[in-house]
């Protein structure tokens, strides 16, 4: 079975302690979120599991057949057009040119491109554009899991949901696992089958949620009603540093 198995992760920058002793486990199809204030070294986290950083202490097991990471800016190549920025990775992993770019012309068009889009460079995109863009580019190699660093926060809220219906879609056909970083604790309920709560200084899990309802079924009513739910939540609170009125 895929999974990703983290084990007493502990994680320094020099002599300061970022990360204490995480422990958690990402199973084929399942949607991971990590949520906690600014600072709290959730991308130190996200880096550890996808080996973008050396693992000093503790263990990352990733056994998943393949992986793609999606950032929070799209980090597109200036000098290659839309369709090629897309393409890149499938051309990396050998597949004919022809072929790699029919594959990224059909993934542009599920997320929202237009034909005419195609041929554009990146400076001639906007920021929702360029989000399209690279949630194509990480999807078209179809990886197992797919790490997700904030990609929604710069985005209006009719895009964001956008591009997370399409995210639902592939998440209710079990087509992909996700493991997420985020201050959003809405996208973290809409997404997510469980959610770990990591409070700063250093970054520790106080908390798991799980939500059981199958997300495409996850309505704004449920969401809504979660997150109120939730930040009454002490350890919520805590994290937060939230004062109640
Ligand atoms: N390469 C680095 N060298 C030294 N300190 C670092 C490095 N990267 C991050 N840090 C520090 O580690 C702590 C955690 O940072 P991290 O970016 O992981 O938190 P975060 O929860 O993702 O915050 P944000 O939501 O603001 O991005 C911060 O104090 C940050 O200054």
């Amino acid at each position: 079975m895929e999974r990703l198995e983290v084990k007493k992760l502990n994680h320094h920058f020099g002599f300061t302690e970022i990360l204490r002793d995480i422990n958690f486990t990402l199973n084929k199809g399942e949607v991971l979120s990590i949520v906690g204030p600014s600072g709290g070294g959730k991308t130190t986290l996200l880096h550890l599991c996808a080996n973008l950083l050396d693992v000093e202490d503790g263990s990352v097991t990733n056994t998943f057949e393949s992986s793609a990471y999606a950032f929070q800016e799209a980090r597109l190549l200036p000098w290659k057009n839309v369709i090629d920025n897309i393409a890149l990775a499938l051309i990396a992993k050998g597949e004919k040119k022809d072929t790699a770019i029919k594959k990224s012309q059909e993934i542009a068009l599920r997320f929202g491109l237009d034909e005419e889009d195609f041929e554009k460079f990146p400076k001639d995109l906007s920021g929702g554009m360029k989000q399209r863009v690279s949630f194509a580019r990480a999807l078209v190699v179809k990886p197992s899991l797919l790490f997700l660093d904030e990609p929604f926060s710069a985005l209006d809220i009719g895009l964001k949901k956008e591009l997370q219906s399409v995210l639902i879609d592939m998440i209710s056909k079990k087509e992909i696992s996700i493991l997420f970083i985020t201050h959003d604790l809405m996208e973290a309920i809409r997404l997510s089958d469980e959610m770990l709560l990591l409070k700063a200084d250093p970054g520790h899990i106080v908390k798991k949620f799980k939500f059981d309802l199958i997300q495409n079924q996850r309505d704004d009513k449920y969401v809504y009603s979660k997150s109120a739910e939730i930040l009454q939540d002490e350890k919520i609170i805590d994290t937060f540093e939230l004062e109640l009125k």
